[in-house]
């Protein structure tokens, strides 16, 4: 540990990953987040992970941002790397230098740091680099919990909707952290079947559909045949089946909606994080709010 923190107590304080595949919305629920615990005059900051962010995307100045320490541009230029490969440079320098992050971090007491991280999808996968972050986070008193982003057009048909529902479980599995998964951009589901706007004409979801994604009968949903116009292939018949059997094995993945349109869905997704984080654990741990009807008026 580097020795000018070895004395210096670390009051509690809280770090969210905004985790997820890239263009999931991690960023625009960032700021989202950040705005409304600014808000409610709590003290939160911007922690950017995205060495690929570039300063125009941030409406909120990030206090720690990995690009004053090594950014992809100088990368890919200096080094002459790809973008991936870049970016994987980046991540493995940052984990070298991770006393640089608990200089970086020494200054905060008692506040939400909301680390808006990058869509790479090895880095929920199997790549160190989060893991690393984590531990060094849970060794500075930080604590931790992510949330993981997938998006409501993700839910197209079932086979995405499954290679979703396995990303947020390796996921969670490489990161054994207190865990919210999030189905964003809901704003981009229709509530009205007669809907004839651009986007329901685009095949947006229709809510009914989405909601038996929200939490998910895997059995169900994968032995529904033909409402998408596709019968699975018989020769991976028991590779679904057995796909399926580990989702319902592990009932972890159920997913929260986010509609960024709806001031009381934002709410209900920050309680649920305040929760899962105890936050303020002076104070008698809130429950979080229920999803009211009123969330999904045209569920049923
Ligand atoms: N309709 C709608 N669009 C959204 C929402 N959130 C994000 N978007 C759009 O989706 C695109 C990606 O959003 P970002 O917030 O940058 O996504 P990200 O996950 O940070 O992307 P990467 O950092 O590249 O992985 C942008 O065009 C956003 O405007 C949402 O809640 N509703
Ligand atoms: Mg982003």
């Amino acid at each position: 540990m580097a020795k000018h923190f070895a004395s210096r107590p670390f009051s509690m304080r809280y770090a969210v990953l905004i985790t997820g595949p890239a263009g999931a919305g991690k960023s625009t629920f960032t700021r989202a987040f950040l705005n409304h615990l600014r808000l409610q005059k709590r003290t939160a900051h911007l922690v950017n992970l995205d060495p690929a962010a570039s300063p125009t995307s941030f409406e909120v100045e990030p206090v720690i941002d990995i690009k004053d320490l090594v950014s992809l541009e100088d990368v890919m230029t200096e080094l002459e790397y790809g973008p991936n490969g870049g970016l994987v440079y980046c991540f493995e320098y940052l984990m070298q230098n991770m006393d640089w992050l608990e200089e970086e971090l020494g200054g905060f007491e008692d506040d939400y740091l909301v680390f808006d991280c990058p869509g790479q999808i090895e880095l929920y996968t199997h790549h160190p680099f989060l893991p690393t972050l984590v531990q060094n986070l849970t060794r500075l008193g930080v604590r931790v919990c992510a949330t993981y982003l997938i998006e409501s057009q993700f839910m197209e048909d079932r086979y995405k909707f499954f290679s979703g529902v396995l990303s947020a479980m390796s996921a969670m599995v490489n990161l054994e952290i207190p865990w919210i998964n999030i189905m964003s951009k809901m704003d981009l589901v229709t509530a009205n079947p007669d809907d004839k706007s651009a986007g329901a004409r685009n095949g947006l979801r229709l809510r009914k559909d989405i909601a038996r994604y929200l939490d998910p009968d895997p059995l169900l949903l994968a032995t529904r045949r033909g409402q998408e116009g596709n019968t699975p292939n018989p020769r991976f018949h028991a590779l679904n089946q057995a796909i399926v059997q580990l989702i319902e094995d592990h009932p972890l993945v159920s997913f929260l909606p986010l509609d960024l349109t709806n001031p009381d869905s934002l709410e209900t997704v920050i309680s649920h994080i305040d929760f899962t984080m105890q936050y303020g654990e002076d104070e008698e741990p809130k429950e979080p709010h229920d999803l009211d009807e009123g969330d999904f008026h045209d569920m049923e």
